[in-house]
């Protein structure tokens, strides 16, 4: 699916010669991370044996769990790991607290930031049958905005005052721009070789609140639109659109077949595409690949689910879409569009569901039915 945008996103795995043995770090997390990250794994090991592929998996440690076991929420072995030692890598998530733990630092928005992966990509598809139709990506920012986390509070007048800074950088804004232009080009690319879509041709829809934080938003949108117009002879065939984050709300649940890529500051991008989730039936089935120049790291939408955890019953949908995502952006785009049809011929069908989706079956259920399709 990704094709244009994994050749020039992942140029190392483009410029080595193929391994037969992919090296994978597993990061499940807390939660339904450690129920849904084993799904990914054995859907890799059962990858028919035409595509060459064999993959040796390397466990690693992060999570708000690891936190109070060893006081770090990402250790740093872990980190040298994935750049030492890995092709590729999933994670699962983690359980962050709602309130402020002294040490404690969201792990996953650590480790975007320490592996220089830009771009959150995260798809939305409708599968006939399960929800509305929509055919959407949204390529989320995924290294500044809020996400910076410098905060700081203070008392005025005998008052507290919490300050948090928004950061967007021309330069983050740029490589996401072009990232989401990429992706229009290689989505249109795939349709025209006779890929099903709602759509006939590609556009790309930048989400921002300009109208108020003209300086913030606005570089992001004036420098995302610059990428547009600096290169008509290559993105000329793109429809360029522009949205207020706010009704952009509005049109994404009132009329969500309109929108083909969409591209979106850190914090839009991540509320939006939990929003997306609610059109195609569940968050269990939304998944994203957080993308650098040269590394690629698979990670459902979803969180860590507390509600559901322990059960056996999270949706493992999401994340076996995420491993197939990370095998396309590293180049493996076969294998990856096997997964893809599976999980759609399982949920086209609708039998062997898990809960969140009206079903009855368990995780293991839902991947052994996905398994057998290959
Ligand atoms: N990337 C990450 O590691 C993320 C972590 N979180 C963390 O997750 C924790 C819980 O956050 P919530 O706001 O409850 O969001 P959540 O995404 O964990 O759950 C929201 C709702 O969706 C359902 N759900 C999510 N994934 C599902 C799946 N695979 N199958 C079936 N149902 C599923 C849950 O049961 C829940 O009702 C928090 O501590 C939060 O910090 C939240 C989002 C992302
Ligand atoms: O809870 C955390 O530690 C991370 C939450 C970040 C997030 O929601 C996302 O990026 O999808």
């Amino acid at each position: 699916m990704f094709t244009a945008a994994a050749k020039c996103s992942l140029r190392r795995a483009y410029s080595t010669a193929v391994p037969k043995t992919l090296t994978i770090g597993l990061i499940p997390g807390d939660g339904i991370g450690k129920e849904v990250i084993p799904a990914g794994k054995q859907i890799l090991q059962a990858l028919p044996s035409q595509y060459g592929l064999n993959f040796k998996f390397l466990d690693l440690r992060a999570g708000f769990e690891e936190f109070q076991k060893s006081g770090v929420a990402l250790p740093d072995e872990t980190v040298e790991i994935l750049k030492k030692s890995c092709d590729g890598a999933l994670f699962g998530a983690v359980s962050s607290p709602t309130y402020k733990v002294k040490g404690y630092s969201s792990p996953i928005v650590a480790l975007r930031k320490k592996m220089g992966l830009y771009a959150n990509v995260r798809p939305v598809k409708w599968v006939e049958g399960v929800g509305i139709p929509v055919d959407m990506v949204i390529v989320r920012e995924n290294t500044e905005d809020l996400y910076i986390k410098e905060e700081r509070i203070y008392e005025k007048n005998g008052q507290k005052i919490a300050e948090a800074i928004k950061r967007i950088s021309e330069n983050a804004s740029r490589k996401i721009g072009k990232m989401a232009f990429e992706i229009a080009l290689n989505r249109q690319h795939v349709r025209e070789l006779g890929g099903s879509s709602l759509h006939k041709s590609p556009s790309v829809t930048v989400i921002h609140k300009s109208n108020v934080l003209s300086v913030s938003d606005g570089l992001f949108r004036e420098t995302v639109k610059k990428v547009y117009e600096s290169d008509p002879a290559r993105y000329g065939s793109i429809e360029y659109k522009e949205q207020i984050v706010d009704s952009m709300v509005y049109k994404m649940f009132r009329e969500p077949a309109q929108f083909d890529v969409v591209v979106a500051p850190n914090l839009y991008g991540d509320i939006l595409s939990d929003g997306a989730a609610a059109l195609v039936g569940s968050l269990g089935v939304v998944s994203s690949a957080n993308v650098g120049d040269d590394f690629v790291i698979g990670e459902p939408t979803h969180g860590s689910a507390p509600d559901i955890q322990g059960k056996g019953i999270a949706n493992p949908v999401a994340t076996i879409r995420s491993t197939a995502m990370m095998l396309e952006f590293m180049g493996y785009q076969e294998p990856a569009a096997k997964i893809f049809s599976a999980v759609d011929e399982n949920l086209k069908e609708n039998k062997v569901t898990t809960p969140d989706l009206g079903g009855k079956s368990s995780t293991q259920e839902v991947v052994e039915d996905i398994i057998r399709r290959f």
